[in-house]
């Protein structure tokens, strides 16, 4: 079997329903070791950015494998997300961006938009991104490390 994974999960109030959905979905699904959610709750109107970057942190410290994201669009939980050092965050509402957002880019962190995307949609897609892995022997291995290398260096 493929190795199972440490999902964080997180929205803000727009993405709030999707959340819940996706994680019981999450933790019915035998690929999934853990899920922790990082926010917000019922109640909550945290600004997107603070529950990306929670989330984000916790994968970029090795605490959590992979993190999914919601908010309306997506967008403003990957820019956030994005700004955690490591972190590889894609906005992804179709099959094959979902695919190669792993195959070839390694992107540890996937947000979709509870205002753009419909649920059942979204639902198969995360079942499907929970199989890939990336491959460090792959093509695209070199080309994600010109990110890294940027990141620590400075310049590529
Ligand atoms: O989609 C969002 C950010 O990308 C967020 O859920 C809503 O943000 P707003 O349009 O600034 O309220």
């Amino acid at each position: 079997m493929t190795d199972q994974l440490r999902i964080v999960i997180g929205s803000d109030d727009a993405g709030f329903d999707y959340k819940e959905i996706l994680k019981r979905d999450l933790e019915a699904n035998p690929l999934v070791a853990s899920v922790e959610d990082v926010g917000v709750d019922a109640s909550g109107h945290t600004a997107y950015p603070k529950v990306a970057i929670a989330a984000a942190e916790l994968v970029a410290a090795g605490k959590a494998d992979r993190a999914l994201l919601f908010c309306g669009t997506g967008l403003g939980v990957a820019i956030a997300a994005n700004k955690v050092a490591g972190i590889r965050a894609v906005t992804a509402h179709d099959s094959f961006s979902v695919e190669r957002a792993v195959l070839s880019n390694n992107a540890q962190v996937l947000t979709m938009g509870q205002r753009v995307v419909g649920i059942e949609l979204a639902r198969r897609l995360v079942r499907e991104w929970l199989t890939y892995r990336f491959d460090e022997t792959s093509a695209s291995a070199e080309k994600v490390a010109v990110l890294s290398e940027y990141e620590t260096t400075g310049s590529c």
